[in-house]
C-alpha cells in the first residue's frame, strides 16, 4: 500500500510568532516538536508533516509551491513579494509596522522624500513609497533597525512596532499612519487549488479561534428568573436548561462571549442566577 500524501505545513522556528503558532496547533489537536532542535515533525494521525522554517522564508517555500501552506506574518508576506495569499488571519502575534524618527525632529510623512530610511522591511517600504511616488533611499538591515539612526546609517526608521518599548530606549517617536496592521496569518500559493486537507486544518484554527472568544457560562436559577437571565444570555442556538435537585430550580448552559463577560455575570446575578460559572474552552465548532 503506498504512502498517504502529507500535507506539508512551514511553521515558525523561531522569533514572536513561534510560541503562539506551536500552541494553536497543539489547540487544533497536531502533534508539535518537543526538540526545538528538530527540523520537521511528522503527525501521522493527521496526515501533516510540519517545517519548522524562519517566518521570513515561509512565504518563499509557499509561493513556490515546496510547502503547501504556512503560518507568518502579514508583514512578512508583504515584504516576501512571494507568490502566496493571505488565506485566514489566526488573531495572535499583532503588530504594527511604522516610521519613526528622533523625538523633535520635526520629520513626518511629508517629509520623506530623499531621505535614508533603514528598515528590515524593504519590499513593504518599497511598496508604500512606490504607491506615493515618494523617492527615498532605503537602508536594508537585517534586525535592531532603532540603533540606526543613532549610528548615522539613517534618518528615519520603519519597523514593527508593538507596546513601542525599544522605539523610546532608542529614543525615537513615531510618525505618520501605520504603514502595515499585521497579525500572524495562514499563507497558501496565490494559484492553490480547492483541497480538503488544507480546509481541514482551517476548520481546525478556526475552532479553536472562535474557542478563544468564547466563555461556556453555568448557573443555577429559579424557575421565576429564567427568562431574565436567558435574555441576557442566549447562547449560540438557546441555551441548555436542565433540572436541578431543588425544587423550582434549573441548572442552566451558555456560550458567552469573553468580552464582556465579567460584565455580564455582574448582571446575571442582580437578575436572579447563582452560582456563575466561567469556563475555558479548548475548542469549538459552531
Ligand atoms: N515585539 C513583537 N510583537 C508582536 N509581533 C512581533 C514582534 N516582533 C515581531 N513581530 C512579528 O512577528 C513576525 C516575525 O517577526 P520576528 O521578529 O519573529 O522575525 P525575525 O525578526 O526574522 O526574527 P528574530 O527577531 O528572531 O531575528 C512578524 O510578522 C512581526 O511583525
Ligand atoms: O514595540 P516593541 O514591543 O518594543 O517591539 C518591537 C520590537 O520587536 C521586534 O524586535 P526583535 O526582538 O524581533 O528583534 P529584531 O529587530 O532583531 O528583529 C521588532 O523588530 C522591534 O524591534
Ligand atoms: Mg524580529
Amino acid at each position: 500500500m503506498s504512502e498517504p500524501a502529507l500535507l506539508r505545513v512551514a511553521v515558525p522556528n523561531k522569533g514572536a510568532l513561534a510560541e503562539a503558532a506551536r500552541d494553536m496547533l497543539i489547540a487544533a489537536g497536531y502533534r508539535q516538536r518537543t526538540d526545538p532542535k528538530e527540523l520537521t515533525l511528522i503527525d501521522m494521525d493527521h496526515e501533516v508533516e510540519f517545517y519548522y522554517l524562519r517566518p521570513r522564508d515561509i512565504a518563499v517555500y509557499v509561493g513556490r509551491g515546496d510547502l503547501d501552506v504556512g503560518i507568518t506574518g502579514r508583514d512578512m508576506l508583504l515584504d516576501s513579494r512571494a507568490s502566496a495569499v493571505e488565506v485566514m488571519a489566526l488573531g495572535f502575534g499583532g503588530s504594527k509596522f511604522r516610521f519613526a524618527a528622533p523625538s523633535g525632529s520635526g520629520i513626518d510623512e511629508d517629509s520623506l522624500e530623499g531621505k535614508r530610511i533603514a528598515t528590515s522591511y524593504a519590499g513593504l517600504l518599497q511598496g508604500y513609497l512606490d504607491d506615493r511616488g515618494i523617492n527615498a533611499e532605503i537602508v536594508s538591515l537585517d534586525g535592531a533597525v532603532e540603533s540606526a539612526i543613532r549610528l548615522g546609517v539613517a534618518e528615519i526608521v520603519a519597523d514593527v512596532v508593538d507596546t513601542g518599548t525599544t522605539l523610546r530606549k532608542a529614543g525615537l517617536e513615531l510618525f505618520g499612519d501605520p504603514i502595515c496592521f499585521s497579525e500572524a496569518v495562514l499563507i497558501q500559493r496565490a494559484d492553490h487549488e480547492e483541497s480538503a486537507s488544507i480546509d481541514g486544518l482551517k476548520t481546525r484554527l478556526n475552532s479553536v479561534m472562535v474557542a478563544q472568544n468564547y466563555f461556556m457560562m453555568d448557573y443555577n436559577v429559579s424557575q421565576a428568573d429564567l427568562d431574565a437571565t436567558i435574555a441576557l444570555a442566549p447562547g449560540v442556538d438557546g441555551p441548555t436548561v436542565s433540572s436541578l435537585a431543588r425544587d423550582g430550580w434549573l441548572a442552566v448552559r451558555a456560550l458567552v462571549p469573553r468580552k464582556g463577560a465579567h460584565r455580564l455575570m455582574d448582571r446575571m446575578y442582580d437578575a436572579g442566577a447563582r452560582g456563575i460559572l466561567l469556563t475555558e474552552l479548548a475548542a469549538c465548532r459552531l
